[in-house]
């Protein structure tokens, strides 16, 4: 039973065990509107090993505030105040240290079930467990979760319907509980479940709570559900109700004046008791009535007096006391390994996405053959050095602009990277390298057909050397712009606007690339120096403009007579290229611009990784200065 079960834990951790406590905590937002506001008021609390601890309270009463903060994922929109400790130390808890379920399901809409739980244990489990095993621990988890019936079914989402709701949050269960972490997060790991499934999803995480720390934020479970919880932590308003074993719950709702009716949910009882969103009058005998906010406050005030918040503020000090273990990093898979299993995911994700790459190929070939079409077999008279020149420029500038149109899947992939790397699966390391090889045998596809078909009906220099060269070109320049826009995700994850972010970059760009105004008549501060030189069209335009031009021939008649002229002079004196170099430094240049684009990406990532942390460490306010936006605890008991 869950009661004499925590009445046994020891206060000193042992093997990896996780002791958690809060302290007067305090979480505001700030609004330029609304000024301060209060989400939670002075919560102090406690989560022990071997224990499932319940954050309970109606909707907007901060149970998901409470668990992003105590887990370390607080955004930077909000202060907090307070002191959170892990085994009586001061640690940081995000990345890697433990696991967090959050509410929203962020999982690979084009993989199966079993694809995304196999992958998922090739990542995390160590390279010393043999693959079988992986197999083994991958299948067992989903038999547990209830997931053996959609085991081939895709996941589903925006692109297309695959599993429900419910299993979908089964399936982001399964994902974390994989490795059986020492502390656990659960954001409403309940919702969208039916009551059987409910109970079977908690018996299963209450079922592995030996030596681990698990704390859940849930709705409204059932009295089944409610009894496997050890602990519960009743919120409303920010305010605690109630803290301490879940059993003595009833007891303490009746001592305060409050006994739950025979046959009714206790969790119902409490919530209904707490709900002060639809405000009623509480009957309470044949005559009296009180609102629910006094209620709510008689509750408060008989929880403060009570012997129960003594007790959890001296067990607080008790493990405050203990200097326990430094938390370690969960040991997976090796980067080489991760790289590997991420390449081939991002791969599969790639081919099944007909958004990601398929729909462009489509889209290429027919502008390529549009292309060919309007250019077609351009020749070698005097007209054609304008028409080599608008197509190249055509082909440098908007075929490689619409490479963004594999951004929203690339945002996709993206949530998936940031949930799994914050629950430490893997490093942003890897999952560059992934996006990097997996995305290379599509952009050469989509690169080398439409190319072609482009190159030769328009009848461009008819060598090997020259069509390679021009499809690497395009080959770089569209990495180049997936990997801008990866640059732009990592700013802005939202997508819209980081599709209108990475199309007016690239306007820019493309402006004082060389082609619409020349180089020597672009205005020199700003649109020549710096930007002419950091856009990489001019490097495109330069490389395909000296791959076409240079050797050709073109056929100039005037007075009746023809003449040849090189395209050397071409160069120079029709379209103002630098001739110092060959067109090959040129794609040197673009592949070195896509190596350190992909490295500010990578840096961006790790950057935001210490960054967060540090804003949130800024963002922590005083507790004086925080309780001046709403009245303390203390004072509202007195
Ligand atoms: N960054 C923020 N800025 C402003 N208000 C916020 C912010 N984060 C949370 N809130 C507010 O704080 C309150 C608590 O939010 P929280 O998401 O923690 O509630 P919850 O109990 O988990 O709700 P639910 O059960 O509906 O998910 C809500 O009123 C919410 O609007």
């Amino acid at each position: 039973m869950p009661n004499e079960r925590s009445k046994n834990v020891e206060i000193a951790p042992l093997n990896g065990e996780v002791f958690l406590t809060w302290e007067d905590l305090w979480v505001t937002a700030s609004s330029m509107k609304n000024g301060d506001k209060a989400i939670l008021k002075g919560l102090t609390g406690y989560a022990r090993p071997s224990e499932l601890m319940a954050i309970m309270g109606p909707s907007g009463c901060g149970k998901s505030t409470l668990l992003d903060t105590i887990a370390g994922r607080l955004g930077s929109s909000t202060r907090q105040s307070g002191e959170i400790l892990i085994n009586g130390r001061k640690q940081t808890l995000a990345y890697g240290t433990s696991a967090y379920v959050t509410q929203e399901d962020t999982l690979m809409a084009t993989l199966t079930v079993e694809e995304t739980v196999y992958y998922s244990a090739e990542l995390q489990l160590p390279n010393s467990m043999p693959k079988s095993e992986k197999k083994q621990i991958a299948d067992m988890t989903m038999k547990e979760m209830g997931l053996q019936d959609a085991m081939e079914t895709r996941i589903g989402g925006w692109s297309g319907k695959g599993i429900s709701g419910g299993q979908k949050r089964r399936v982001s269960i399964c994902l974390e509980i994989l490795t059986r972490p020492k502390l656990l997060f659960l954001d409403e790991p309940t919702s969208g479940l039916d009551s059987a499934a409910s109970y079977h999803v908690m018996k299963t995480i209450a079922s592995q709570c030996q030596g681990r720390t698990i704390i859940a934020s849930i709705h409204q479970p059932s009295a089944e559900v409610f009894s496997l919880f050890h602990s519960l932590c009743l919120l409303s308003s920010g305010r605690t109700v109630y803290f301490g074993p879940a059993s003595t719950a009833i007891e303490f709702f009746a001592s305060s004046g409050y006994p739950c009716p025979t046959l009714q949910n206790p969790s119902d009882h409490f919530l209904k008791t707490i709900n002060s969103d639809f405000d009623q009058d509480i009957e309470e005998g044949p005559t009296s009535k009180k609102s629910t906010e006094e209620v709510i406050n008689i509750l408060i005030e008989s929880y403060i007096s009570s012997d129960k918040y003594k007790d959890v503020q001296s067990r607080v000090a008790q493990i405050c006391k203990q200097e326990g273990e430094v938390l370690e990093k969960r040991s997976h898979a090796s980067f080489t390994t991760q790289s590997l299993v991420l390449t081939r995911r991002s791969f599969v994700n790639m081919s099944r996405d007909l958004g990601y790459y398929w729909l462009r190929l489509a889209v290429y070939i027919v502008i390529a053959v549009g292309l060919g079409t309007i250019y077609y077999d351009v020749g070698f008279s005097f007209a054609s050095i304008q028409a080599r020149g608008s197509m190249l420029m055509f082909v440098a500038s908007f075929i490689t602009f619409m490479a963004i149109g594999g951004f929203p899947s690339f945002v996709e992939e993206l949530k998936v990277f940031q949930r799994e790397k914050l629950n430490g699966h893997y490093g942003s390391g890897s999952f560059a390298i992934a996006n990097t090889l997996s995305a290379m045998p599509y952009l050469l596809l989509v690169s080398f057909i439409p190319g072609a078909i482009a190159y030769f009906l328009t009848g461009l220099q008819r060598g090997y050397e020259q069509f390679i060269f021009f499809a690497l070109v395009l080959f770089t320049c569209m990495m180049l712009v997936e990997s801008l826009m990866m640059i732009i995700a990592s700013i802005m994850p939202n997508f819209l606007m980081g599709l209108i972010t990475g199309a007016g970059i690239q306007a820019i760009m493309i402006l004082s690339g060389g082609f619409f105004r020349s180089p020597d008549d672009l205005p020199r501060p700003f649109w020549k120096y710096p930007v002419h030189y950091v856009a990489f069209h001019r490097y495109a335009y330069e490389g395909l403009f000296k791959n076409e031009f240079e050797g050709l021939k073109i056929h100039v008649g005037h007075k009746g007579k023809t003449h040849l002229m090189s395209g050397e002079d071409i160069l120079k004196n029709t379209w103002k290229m630098d001739m110092d170099y060959s067109k090959w430094v040129d794609l040197a240049i673009l592949l070195g611009m896509l190596v350190s684009y992909r490295l500010l990406f990578l840096l961006l990532v790790k950057a935001g990784e210490k960054v967060k942390p540090a804003i949130r460490a800024v963002m922590s306010t005083s507790p004086q200065q925080i309780s001046s936006a709403e009245t303390p605890l203390h004072v509202l008991a007195t």
